[in-house]
């Protein structure tokens, strides 16, 4: 009888997981496996809802954005009856290997699951925060930065025109990756992280201090703020009010939400994706299980699946060492 495989997508859909699920079909298939792709992450395995995948399905798939197998937060599948459940509906189907292909809350799921089914398990790091333990870099997180490096662009055009301040709101959940290179690419004039922030008075006082001595020296300025979502305490419209009050001028505030979750992958995600879910591909059946497959220096690394969310991944020396040198802390 042929091995056969499921695939899922999970949590916050990211650019490149569609080149991933490719790769990891495409490789099967030349190995003689059936796979099959669970839709709506964790549901699916929960109601048995899957469609079957071959080669043919993934031509002209590269290319898009989202994922074909949609994708869902599943809040019931953290009980252990839902793990339960799932491991019966995969050895029901006769699947050996399941592939999950999300964040840090999909890859606990796997982990929960591990703990009831005694198939292979496999993770793939997919989510446009970065804050997977483990890999450089996760699928998606590039398109994210250069889609919000190209809105940023756009917003420099009319902050430029009418020398105005504005205030750009940036994916990340908890992790500033996002912000602070998205910042960095479209050359902002100051970020707010989690990561860094101090306190609100800090922050405005810095903002302030940059923007007077800017205006000093060259008169009225455009003048570009990215700020990491869910971190200002009283949201991004106060934060538009009391820089309004500080500065004594009109500040707009800019959202760009799930605009960076969608959109054609990079070069970069889809070259990650492909590296990535080949590399899986290639573990099946090997006495290997719970594990993500991700990419350090150019290797691919099998990395435990809990080493992946146990200690937040710290921003990069370079990158925080070039925004203070570029953006925070230029004052001219
Ligand atoms: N502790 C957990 N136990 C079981 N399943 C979990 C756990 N944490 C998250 N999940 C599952 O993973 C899904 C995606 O997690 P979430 O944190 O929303 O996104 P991401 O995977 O992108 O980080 C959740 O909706 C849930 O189905
Ligand atoms: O789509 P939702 O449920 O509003 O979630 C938004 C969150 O998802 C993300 O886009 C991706 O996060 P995850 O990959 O951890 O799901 C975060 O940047 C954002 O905070």
């Amino acid at each position: 009888m042929s091995k056969k495989v499921a695939i899922l997508t999970s949590g916050g859909d990211a650019p490149g997981m569609n080149a991933c699920i490719r790769a990891i079909v495409l490789v099967c298939e030349r190995s003689g496996f059936d796979v099959l792709g669970y839709l709506h992450g964790y549901n699916g395995l929960l109601k048995q809802q899957y469609r079957e995948l071959d080669a043919r399905q993934m031509h002209n798939l590269t290319q898009r954005g989202g994922t074909i197998l949609h994708s869902a937060r599943c809040l019931e599948f953290k009980t252990d009856e839902s793990a339960r459940l799932a491991a019966a509906n995969l050895d029901e189907l006769g699947v050996t290997t399941l592939f999950v292909i999300g964040g840090d809350g999909s890859f606990r799921g796997a982990q929960h699951l591990g703990n009831f089914w005694d198939g292979q398990i496999i993770g793939l790091p997919g989510t446009i925060d970065n804050d997977i333990v483990g890999t450089d870099a996760t699928i998606g997180y590039f398109t994210a930065i250069e889609t919000a490096v190209q809105s940023v662009d756009k917003v420099r055009d009319t902050a430029d025109a009418f020398e105005r301040v504005f205030l750009v709101e940036v994916m990340g959940r908890h992790a500033g990756f996002l912000g602070l290179n998205g910042a960095l690419a479209s050359a902002s004039d100051y970020v707010i992280l989690p990561e860094l922030f101090e306190n609100e008075e800090k922050t405005l006082k810095d903002i302030l201090t940059q923007l007077n001595e800017r205006r000093d020296q060259r008169g009225n300025v455009s003048y570009i703020i990215i700020l990491a979502e869910n971190l200002w305490p009283g949201g991004i419209a106060d934060l538009v009010s009391k820089l309004e009050q500080r500065t004594e001028t009109e500040v707009r505030p800019v959202i760009l939400g799930h605009v960076q979750r969608g959109g054609s992958p990079v070069s970069q995600d889809r070259l990650l994706a492909m590296k990535l879910g080949a590399h899986a591909a290639t573990l099946i059946g090997k006495p290997i299980t719970g594990i993500m497959v991700g990419e350090q220096n150019g290797q691919a690394v099998e990395v435990p699946l809990p080493l992946t969310w146990e200690h937040s991944k710290p921003l990069d020396d370079l990158s925080v060492n070039t925004m203070t040198l570029l953006m925070n802390n230029r004052y001219a």
